[in-house]
């Protein structure tokens, strides 16, 4: 948690907008964007309903393609990239969590975990996985399917399966949006932790002050535009600033 944001960033944006519809119909989603998410990092991204957060998250991590501007995630430029080569980005270098968990429901906890690497044709590095599912602390419940887990449970599952591959940045959309506060936490701890102890780097979009005061940093958004940047966040002053920018 030192102040050297001069290592390369794992993921950067240039001048990145994104525009849908046409017409009158057209909506700036993202108007200008140029970030670094530092590598070993815990970012946060806030901002108001409709800012452009979730846009911002899907571009940088190849699920959507921008209007204009540039992309990277650690060396490889993803605009100009096809389709193919960005899936293979996605599933070499990218982890997901999204706020609706996403497991497999007829796969077993430690099967959802081990499923991208499955697809991927990796061979399972298994002390790493023994190491992630003990950080996530959910071993006594790998066995069960996820509808025999409590949403906590099945969202470090999530968390977890997005770790286990050593992916160069884990995007995380609103992973605790659906979970109780207790739940919120053991999440947030184990994203923490990932960061610390494993030196992953996570972006994670939230509307929750709490949430965001477990990163290293916080952007904030407003009306497709980056409007505010907060180190070393509190929940209060992250609810301060949100005050003042109206959202
Ligand atoms: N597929 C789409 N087609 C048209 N407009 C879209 C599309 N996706 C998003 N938008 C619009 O782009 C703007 C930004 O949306 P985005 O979902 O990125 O905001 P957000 O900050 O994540 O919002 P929320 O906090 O409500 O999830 C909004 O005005 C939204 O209506």
């Amino acid at each position: 948690m030192s102040g050297e944001d001069e290592a390369a960033p794992a993921a950067r944006a240039e001048e990145i907008s994104k525009v849908y519809g046409t017409g009158d119909a057209e909506v700036r989603a993202l108007d200008g964007v140029s970030i670094d998410f530092p590598a070993g990092r815990f970012s946060a991204v806030m901002g108001p309903s409709g800012s452009g957060k979730s846009t911002l998250l899907h571009c940088m991590a190849g699920l959507d393609r921008v209007t204009s501007g540039r992309l990277w995630i650690g060396g490889d430029e993803l605009t100009g990239m096809s389709d193919k080569e960005l899936t293979r980005l996605r599933r070499d270098r990218v982890g997901f969590v999204f706020q609706a968990f996403n497991l497999v429901p007829t796969l077993t906890g430690a099967e959802n975990v081990t499923l991208p690497a499955a697809i991927a044709r990796r061979r399972p590095d298994e002390p790493w996985f023994e190491r992630v599912v003990e950080a996530v602390g959910i071993g006594h419940r790998l066995r069960h399917r996820p509808s025999e887990m409590s949403g906590g449970e099945q969202q470090r599952i999530a968390a977890a399966r997005a770790l286990v591959a050593r992916p160069a940045i884990v995007f995380a959309d609103e992973p605790t949006g659906n979970l109780d506060s207790k739940a919120s936490a053991e999440v947030l701890m184990f994203l923490r932790r990932s960061v610390d102890e494993f030196g992953q780097t996570i972006v994670m979009v939230t509307h929750e002050p709490t949430a965001a005061a477990y990163a290293d940093h916080v952007v904030f958004l407003a009306d497709g535009r980056i409007v505010s940047d907060m180190r070393e966040p509190t929940a209060e002053r992250v609810l301060d600033l949100l005050k003042e920018l109206g959202g």
